[in-house]
């Protein structure tokens, strides 16, 4: 019996990063049968390995500033008893790393690949003291709903730079970026790609200069964390809410 134990941390957001993730599975050949899958935060499989071994493999995807990252872990139960086993677990464990290694360099290449392709969005919940500002959406599929100013980035840009300049356009300020919050699958269309593909990806920020004003909301509002509940968010924001939280109720 042994288990390792693989992080890698993949330039590409939570959904490309799980779908990338099972579509290439895992290099080995006996099949695994999936035990849970929750897109896009983890999954697990398990089935017969060499020798009468049973092997389970589960990952975790965990948003970061930097990109999603990724935790694997293989267990391997069953075998051969006595030093024979000790033995044939010692060269299963080193094929198997060795194997691992190469597919997570590849995995990590083909995400960062594909996620040149989805429009990501990127958000910012805007502080001062204890309360944050909320933005009222005018149009589309979400009017009326409230969200974090923000928008999609565009190719070549970085998050950060993309928050910067749609807290500008948005709301006529000038933001310093301060720490990752979360990151929300969004079930809609971006920019036309495939659905249920972006994310957006939020950092606390603080105006810096200027005072906020609406250029393309209905409305802007600062709440403080009793009404964050009661607000008609769009969907998607619900699950930022307990970091936002946190941020305006930290000492
Ligand atoms: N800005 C923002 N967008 C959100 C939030 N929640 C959420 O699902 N979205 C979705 C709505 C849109 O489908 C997408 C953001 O697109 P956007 O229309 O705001 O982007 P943009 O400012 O670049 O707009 P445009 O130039 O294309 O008009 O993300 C949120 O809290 N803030």
């Amino acid at each position: 019996m042994f288990g390792l134990r693989f992080t890698t941390l993949v330039e590409a957001p939570l959904t490309v990063a799980f779908d990338v993730a099972r579509v290439l599975g895992r290099p080995w050949p006996a099949p695994l049968d999936e035990v849970e899958s929750v897109r896009p935060h983890s999954d697990a499989h398990t089935g017969s390995g060499p020798g009468r071994r049973r092997v389970t493999h589960s990952r975790r995807f965990t948003p970061t500033a930097e990109g999603t990252l990724v935790e694997e872990r293989v267990e391997v139960v069953g075998g051969l008893p006595g030093p024979l086993g000790a033995v044939a677990d010692r060269v299963l464990r080193r094929r198997l790393e060795r194997a691992m290694t190469a597919h997570l360099d590849a995995y990590a290449a083909a995400a960062a690949d594909r996620a040149q392709d989805v429009v990501q969005v990127v958000g910012a919940a805007l502080v001062d003291g204890d309360r944050v500002l909320v933005a009222q959406r005018s149009g589309g599929p979400y009017d009326g709903c409230w969200e974090f100013p923000g928008g999609k980035v565009e190719p070549g840009e970085s998050d950060l730079s993309a928050l910067v300049r749609e807290c500008a356009e948005e709301l006529g300020v000038v933001v310093a970026p301060e720490a990752f919050l979360g990151e929300v699958p969004l079930d809609g269309v971006v920019a036309g790609g495939p659905r249920g593909a972006s994310t957006m990806r939020v950092w606390s920020a603080r105006v810096v200069s200027g005072e906020p004003v609406a250029h393309e909301h209905t409305a802007l509002r600062w709440v403080g964390v009793d009404e964050l509940d009661g607000i008609d968010w769009i969907a998607a924001d619900r699950p930022l809410l307990p970091a936002v939280r946190t941020l305006l109720t930290r000492p």
